[in-house]
């Protein structure tokens, strides 16, 4: 039997809903999803077996004018992504149109020599008609070799999509185990569904102003896990919102990870958070590094 395998980048602008693809994509939650822009801080790959294929899924940070030294090392990582892969879906809000940003990127990939596919998402709150002029103009900017219409959160087209992808990544042996996942290390991934409910709960700059990093993972005698997690703020306000009323928020934002990371991991998971403040710990490239990216 003749098998496939290849590296597929979801690449698109913040909010364009690539996370949300690639959950679907995967039917499991492997990458952040929220309705604030810029979450994902580094490549998460989502593994999906389909046939005699196994497609590789990079989701990367969304892609914009990056000013600080996080930021800039989050697009840094989303180039990678793109670069390594055999082809790139660039994934269009089809309500948002043709922005400045997807212009940027859409310039940025015509210059590469991967193949392109595009994914027009939220078909779902726009009529397939009013989609061909926005087909029309992206295509000016670059070749594409397929267009497909989805609904990352319906689901429509998307078993197309993935037929499609399948069918399209070059032939040659699998690369990872075919019952995994995602190779996102469960204490990253532990990290992330903090970072993810701290998105959730809180609002305005605070989130962006916060990172996670878990400090301990322990496997227990009795198949638990026990997990410590710092969230890492930049000023003193924002540690008081963290921690809430009497702690009502810190212990809300761990109930509800741990409730994830019991699902993701299969085991019972005990998660312990810690909330400190860091003046700075953006610019700090060993906390970059900690997070899994280097200085771009
Ligand atoms: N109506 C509708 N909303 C969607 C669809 N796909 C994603 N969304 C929403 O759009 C928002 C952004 O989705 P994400 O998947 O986080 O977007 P992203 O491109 O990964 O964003 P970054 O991590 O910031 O780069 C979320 O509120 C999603 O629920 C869709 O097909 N239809």
């Amino acid at each position: 039997m003749t098998t496939r395998c290849g590296f597929v980048a979801i690449v698109g602008a913040p909010n364009a809903g690539k996370s949300t693809l690639l959950n679907k994509m995967t039917g499991a939650k492997l990458s952040i999803v929220s309705p604030k822009a810029q979450t994902t801080r580094f490549r998460v790959l989502g593994i999906l077996m389909r046939g005699a294929s196994q497609i590789l899924l990079v989701d990367t940070p969304g892609i914009f004018r990056p000013r600080r030294k996080l930021d800039r090392a989050m697009v840094a990582a989303a180039w990678t992504g793109a670069q390594d892969a055999d082809l790139a879906v660039l994934v269009v809000d089809a309500r948002a149109g043709l922005t400045d940003e997807v212009r940027a990127i859409a310039e940025t990939l015509a210059q590469g020599k991967r193949r392109i596919w595009l994914a027009l998402n939220k078909t779902d709150l726009i009529a397939g008609p009013a989609l061909l002029p926005l087909i029309d103009e992206v295509s000016k900017l670059l070749t594409l070799e397929h267009v497909f219409m989805v609904s990352a959160r319906k689901g429509d087209g998307v078993e197309d999509l993935l037929d499609h992808l399948a069918a399209a990544i070059p032939e040659g042996p699998y690369l990872y185990p075919e019952d995994d996942l995602t190779d996102l290390p469960d204490r990253l991934l532990a990290a992330e569904l903090v970072r993810e409910q701290i998105f959730m709960q809180t609002h305005e700059e605070v989130p962006y102003a916060a990172t996670a990093e878990t400090e301990s993972f322990v496997e227990r005698p009795d198949g638990s896990v026990r997990i410590e997690v710092t969230i890492y703020v930049s000023r003193p306000g924002h540690k008081a919102i963290l921690i809430g009323e009497k702690g009502s928020r810190v212990r809300s934002i761990g109930e509800r990870a741990r409730t994830e990371l019991t699902r993701l991991l299969e085991r019972p998971c005990h998660l312990f958070l810690n909330v400190k403040e860091r003046a700075g710990w953006d610019e700090e490239r060993a906390r970059l590094r900690a997070i899994g990216l280097d200085e771009g």
